[in-house]
């Protein structure tokens, strides 16, 4: 286990080019599994969730190689149980289920892991399965799902807090192969859905609407090899803006989409940090002192529950009240008690932190709790007086690719020493 040293109070400055997005490159390469032909996946980011899901479409029994930032999978034959831990190493391994009950009407696999940030329940995945006609049972950890064939239906996909993007991943892979038309209504509109969708059609699948709350599945009788680029990381290049805020740096971000992030930079630009969109590249420059904002987390093209930490970060340094509501997940708060080693005044009320910005934060040995909680403490050690050691850092390399190098690149002082 790693640790990052930040020696912090250096304004970032320079260029930083973003990688394929985590969230679309994970259920991609499990869409891979619903053709024995090869797939080629480019654009992939160096992360250990890619290793972890590539291990388990290894186990299944497909060809992995990666080469560069290109991926070649090719599931000739494939098995329809997943490796217990493996699954449960990381959440989207859960998005093996729809591909395996398309390919081969039967799937079994552990209830998946991920980020401690919530209960994260899969029942509208098993509630989209069992609408194409699966029976779906748990038993000692494992959750199977079996059917004789899948038939296209209308699915509803809404939930407590909006759709479940994983969800909709599933599902919508696993009617592309069922006989006949599958509606999903209350679809997460997120990019990653667009972008397998996109990956799906150019595999032969029949996928309209993604990207709005209906998507219509014509279903095919197989599935043949795609080429396919991942789209940007909308998460990794809010980090980088947040980050650059929070040092009173001034960066320029390359290869993002910043169409896909324009909740966050709305926001940043309220709080007073100056945006400048160039085509794909953005320039963030913190100009001014910083202003509180009130944000509220909400399924996309809302404030991203995965930037929320960040942004309480760089919140924190924002003299006055900021108020910060987290919506989609009910325990995303695990940064507030870390950030206040750091000198941050956060106080929880329900679903909300109060913010109490504007005391100067001072460099302390913190503890990362999950992925985004530890992106959330490096951007507040680059901003602090002093050493910050932020301990537990395999949590941010399942999520940023080489975040500390990236980090040096700007100016950062920061080191990665075994810990
Ligand atoms: C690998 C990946 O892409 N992870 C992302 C994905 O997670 P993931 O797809 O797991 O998150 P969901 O969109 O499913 O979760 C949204 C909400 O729905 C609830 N829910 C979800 C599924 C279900 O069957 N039942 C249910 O009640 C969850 O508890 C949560 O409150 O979307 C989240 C929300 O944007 C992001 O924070 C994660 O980074
Ligand atoms: C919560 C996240 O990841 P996961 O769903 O893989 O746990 C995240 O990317 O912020």
């Amino acid at each position: 286990m790693d640790t990052l040293v930040i020696k912090g109070g250096v304004p970032l400055h320079g260029e930083v080019t973003i990688s394929g997005a985590k969230n679309a490159v994970l259920p991609i390469m499990a869409a891979a599994l619903l053709t024995p032909e090869p797939c080629i996946i480019r654009r992939v980011p160096q992360l250990t969730d890619v290793k972890f899901m590539a291990q388990i479409l290894t186990w299944l029994g497909a060809k992995v190689s990666l080469q560069g930032d290109e991926l070649r999978i090719e599931a000739r034959k494939v098995k329809g149980i997943g490796d217990y831990d493996l699954v449960r190493k990381m959440r989207a391994s859960i998005c093996i289920m729809g591909p395996l009950l398309a390919r081969l009407k039967s799937a079994t696999v552990s209830l998946p892991g991920g980020c401690v940030i919530g209960a994260r329940p899969i029942n509208l995945h098993l509630k989209g399965f069992e609408a194409l006609g699966a029976r779906v049972t748990i038993d000692g950890g494992y959750v199977h799902a079996r059917a004789r064939k899948l038939v296209g239906t209308e699915i509803f996909l809404g939930g407590r807090a909006g759709s479940t993007v994983l969800g909709t991943a599933n599902v919508m892979m696993a009617a592309t192969l069922a006989e006949g038309t599958t509606i999903i209504q209350s679809a997460a509109c997120e990019p990653e859905i667009v972008d397998l969708a996109n990956f799906l059609n150019a595999m032969g699948a029949r996928i309209t609407g993604a990207g709005s709350p209906t998507i219509i599945i014509q279903g095919v009788k197989e599935l043949h090899g795609a080429e396919h680029e991942v789209i940007p990381d909308r998460i990794e290049t809010a980090t980088y803006a947040i980050a650059a805020a929070a040092t009173n740096g001034e960066i320029t971000i390359h290869g993002s989409n910043p169409g896909h992030l324009t909740a966050v930079l709305d926001k940043l630009q309220e709080a007073g940090v100056q945006i400048e969109r160039r085509g794909p590249d953005l320039i963030v420059r913190r100009a001014r002192r910083l202003k509180p904002v009130d944000v509220t987390t909400l399924p996309y093209a809302g404030f991203p529950t995965d930037a929320q930490a960040q942004m309480m970060a760089l919140l924190t340094l924002a003299p006055g009240i900021s108020i910060i509501t987290e919506r989609i997940f009910e325990s995303r708060f695990m940064h507030v008690s870390e950030l206040a080693r750091l000198g941050a005044d956060i106080e929880l009320e329900g679903p909300s932190a109060i913010v109490k910005g504007g005391r100067p934060l001072s460099g302390a040995p913190v503890m990362a709790s999950d992925l985004r909680a530890s992106a959330a403490l490096v951007i507040a050690g680059l901003a602090a007086k002093g050493i910050t050691r932020v301990l537990r850092v395999y949590h941010i390399d399942r999520g940023y690719e080489n975040i500390d190098g990236k980090l040096r690149a700007l100016g950062a002082r920061i080191e990665r020493v075994p810990e």
